[in-house]
């Protein structure tokens, strides 16, 4: 027994071997600059994940070797990182699916929602799952939404003007991301499931107290064997490394608690709507139902199974709730520091209730929202500058030529404008330095200026993102399909928020952090144990 244990277990660290020996030799990109490496074992991963603030070391990077460098991961694994317009859109563009999502992404993605749209690993599991999941989508479905996330807002503004009304105060020092993040899970609740988390009114929900910093528990300043652990994956068999999950650690049951809080209410919802769809009720606007009756209609080899169903509501609240309450969070603390552009906004949305009270309507149509130049303007800088994902990581399936707008002097101080990279090599699309290249933004593309957006000085010649050119929804076939929602709903809260209520800071001006935490988050320095934490004074327009 003990000899075949014996020889099990040496077959499996000689197969690893030989994989790792593969990867290390394969067509390197040792000729391309990048940072000293100071450990084998953890590359430049912990410098990343350790950075204090999001973009520290990106920003640094970039003005060293421009944009495109070379990273280590962990085991001595090369990275291709780049921030390069040319080499984004063909990577996120033109490439299909030839750059899939690395084995650790989709591993925790998997830890975090189960088997949903963003953990789907090969091309025909992801089209399957946008296919069914594009007609829930669409710009009518979600502009369908607009008053619903006017009630959302208009809550959060009650609750806001209860509290000054209890302290007998007209202003009020709150920690804005907190309201927000509640605000945003009772939005996502009712749009995308038809269900009421009720996370304004309870806090105590437990929904909502398993998404509180459920990032920043898991996964800010990961340990050193966690990140060596993680470079381990790509060597492994894939249902080994899956079951990585129920592994007891601080980052793993942390998801896992929160992935059963939030599948047994999914469970209960798609039960729910299936059964509704039987009896013929398809009046349900909500994500879910949409999702159900697109489901049911599709031939069965195109179908969503049961448990790839009930990931998707994982998915969404991952996806959907946090990133959009944290940008609204950072926005209202640029309006803070930046009080003229603040009032502008507000004349802004003055002018344009008056129309509306004018039409003897109750509120502001979709085209109003639109039309707001400054709001618009505030929504694209804000996702520019504080984009809440920082990278991505992808493989190439194939053998490919990645073309460069910008050449790079390689160690050898050729000048290069293509970089040749073989199947396997990881490439990493950087958003924060791309959102920051000063040839597409301006010189000043390290100031928050939403002006920018108006005087139509961006350069646009590569087209890559969704929304204001920003790479910060990602791009192409796996870009983010919740990006029109995220943008009405945010038009949604700002209105509602600027035309209530002043933002200024704090007298004690908190220093605030962008922490690395799988996501980008705001902390206050000194105070990093409280969590996530964007704390303002709010004052009360009269
Ligand atoms: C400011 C808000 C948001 C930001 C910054 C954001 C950003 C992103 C990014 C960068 C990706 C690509 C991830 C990757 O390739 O690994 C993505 C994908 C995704 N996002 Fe968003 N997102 C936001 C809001 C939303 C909302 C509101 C929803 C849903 C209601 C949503 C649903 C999704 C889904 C389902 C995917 C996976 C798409 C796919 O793989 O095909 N997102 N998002």
């Amino acid at each position: 027994m003990s000899a075949l244990l014996t020889l099990c277990a040496s077959s499996v660290a000689v197969a690893l071997l030989v994989r790792w020996y593969r990867w290390y030799t394969h067509r390197s990109l040792k000729y391309i600059r990048g940072p000293q490496v100071k450990s084998f074992l953890l590359g430049n991963v912990r410098d990343f994940s350790w950075q204090e603030s999001v973009g520290d070391l990106d920003f640094k990077y970039y003005e060293e070797y421009g944009t495109s460098w070379r990273m280590q991961a962990a085991l001595g694994k090369g990275v291709l990182m780049t921030a390069d317009p040319k080499a984004l859109q063909h990577i996120m563009h033109k490439s299909g699916y030839n750059y899939s999502k690395t084995t650790q992404a989709q591993v925790s993605v998997l830890n975090i929602t189960g088997r949903s749209i963003i953990w789907a690993p090969t091309a025909d599991i992801h089209s399957r799952h946008r296919k069914i999941m594009n007609p829930a989508f669409s710009a009518p479905q979600l502009r369908s939404f607009l008053p619903m996330f006017r009630r959302s807002s208009g809550k959060l503004c009650q609750q806001w003007k209860d509290e000054l009304l209890h302290r007998n105060s007209d202003s009020l020092v709150l920690p804005v991301n907190k309201w927000l993040a509640r605000a945003a899970l009772d939005i996502i609740g009712e749009a995308a499931f038809d269900y009421e988390f009720g996370a304004l009114d309870n806090s105590e929900n437990e929904v909502t107290k398993e998404y509180d910093n459920m990032f920043s528990d898991s996964m800010l300043h990961l340990p050193a064997w966690n990140v060596v652990f993680e470079g381990l994956w790509t060597y492994l068999p894939r249902s080994l490394v899956e079951c990585i999950r129920y592994m007891p650690t601080r980052e793993y049951s942390r998801f896992a608690r929160t992935l059963r809080v939030v599948n047994r209410v999914s469970k209960q919802l798609v039960e729910q709507k299936s059964e509704m769809l039987l009896h013929g009720d398809k009046t349900n606007k909500d994500v879910m139902s949409v999702l159900v009756r697109a489901n049911a209609s599709e031939n069965p080899g195109m179908k969503l199974n049961d448990e790839e169903m009930v990931s998707q509501m994982a998915a969404l609240m991952l996806a959907g709730h946090e990133t959009t309450a944290n940008t609204v969070s950072w926005l209202l603390w640029e309006l803070a520091k930046h009080p003229e552009f603040q009032e502008k906004l507000r004349v802004e949305i003055v002018q344009k209730r008056s129309e509306v009270i004018a039409r003897g309507d109750a509120d502001f149509a979709m085209e109003e929202l639109e039309s707001m130049r400054y709001l618009q303007a505030a929504m694209k800088e804000t996702l520019r500058y504080h984009n809440i994902v920082y990278h991505l990581f992808r493989v190439a399936e194939q053998d490919d030529i990645i073309p460069l707008a910008n050449p790079i002097r390689t160690k050898t101080g050729e000048f290069i404008t293509e970089i040749p990279v073989s199947a396997g090599q990881v490439v990493a699309p950087n958003i924060a330095v791309y959102n920051r290249l000063p040839e597409i933004w301006g010189e000043d593309a390290h100031t928050w200026n939403p002006m920018r957006h108006l005087d139509e000085k961006i350069d646009t010649q590569i087209r890559l993102g969704m929304f204001g050119n920003v790479m910060s929804f990602s791009a192409g076939l796996r870009g983010c399909i919740g990006w029109r929602f995220s943008v009405i709903e945010m038009q949604a809260i700002v209105a509602d928020l600027v035309e209530n209520f002043k933002f200024s800071l704090p007298d004690e001006k908190p220093e605030i952090i962008r922490v690395p935490a799988g996501v980008m988050g705001p902390m206050v320095r000194g105070r990093e144990h409280e969590g996530m934490l964007l704390p303002l004074r709010v004052t009360a327009v009269v």
